[in-house]
């Protein structure tokens, strides 16, 4: 099984969740039966998702919108997102001084499993002058709202779905039945 994970990151902090989503799902789909390997590149990068069995996107979030890459990523390989299992996420606010509007229009994407919102990272001292005046105006001051550990429960989450969907020893009646079904009492 071949994973995909590509972000669209203007300063580098999206592109770090992506490393450690990559290294958690890894260490996740090595302890089952599923052989995989995990691709974590820029989406800017990526010309074509054919070879992937699944795919996970990512962005960072500017005045509420997806960066470009991300989104002509998707419109490049929009059907072939709707033939596999696909998670997006957006990495944007930072303490309360961001705008709610992580989330972008992919949001309510129907052939995504989920849309998962990360907290986002803000250094000033790296930003053009453009954008230090925007995070001046919504008064957001610096900060890192990123977590590891929630990355890595997604990676819980997402390696459960994959295990269960793309595993080869999987029957198409297995695929199909209810994930949510436990042992008969
Ligand atoms: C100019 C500017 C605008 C931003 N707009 C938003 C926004 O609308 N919503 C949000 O949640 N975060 C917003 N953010 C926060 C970024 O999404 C956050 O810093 C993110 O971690 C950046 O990702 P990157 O380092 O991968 O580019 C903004 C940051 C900057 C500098």
């Amino acid at each position: 099984m071949r994973i995909l994970i590509a972000t669209a990151s203007r300063h580098g902090s999206t592109r770090e969740l992506g490393q450690w989503l990559g290294s958690a799902l890894t260490a996740r789909l090595s302890d089952t039966a599923t052989a995989a390997t995990v691709d974590v590149r820029d989406a800017a990068d990526v010309d074509s998702i054919a070879e992937y069995d699944a795919v996970v996107l990512g962005s960072g979030v500017y005045m509420g919108r997806w960066l470009g890459d991300a989104r002509s990523l998707v419109a490049r390989e929009q059907s072939e997102l709707e033939t596999r299992p696909v998670w997006l996420f957006s990495s944007g606010p930072i303490g309360s001084g961001t705008p709610p509007t992580a989330k972008s229009k992919w949001s309510e994407a129907s052939w995504a499993i989920e849309h998962k919102v990360f907290g986002g990272k803000l250094d000033r001292s790296t930003l053009s002058l453009f954008e230090r005046a925007v995070v001046r105006m919504i008064n957001a001051g610096d900060g890192d709202d990123r977590s590891r550990a929630e990355v890595d429960e997604w990676a819980g989450d997402i390696s459960g779905v994959l295990a269960k969907r793309l595993s080869p020893s999987t029957s198409a009646v297995d695929r199909d039945s209810s994930p949510e079904k436990g042992p008969s009492s």
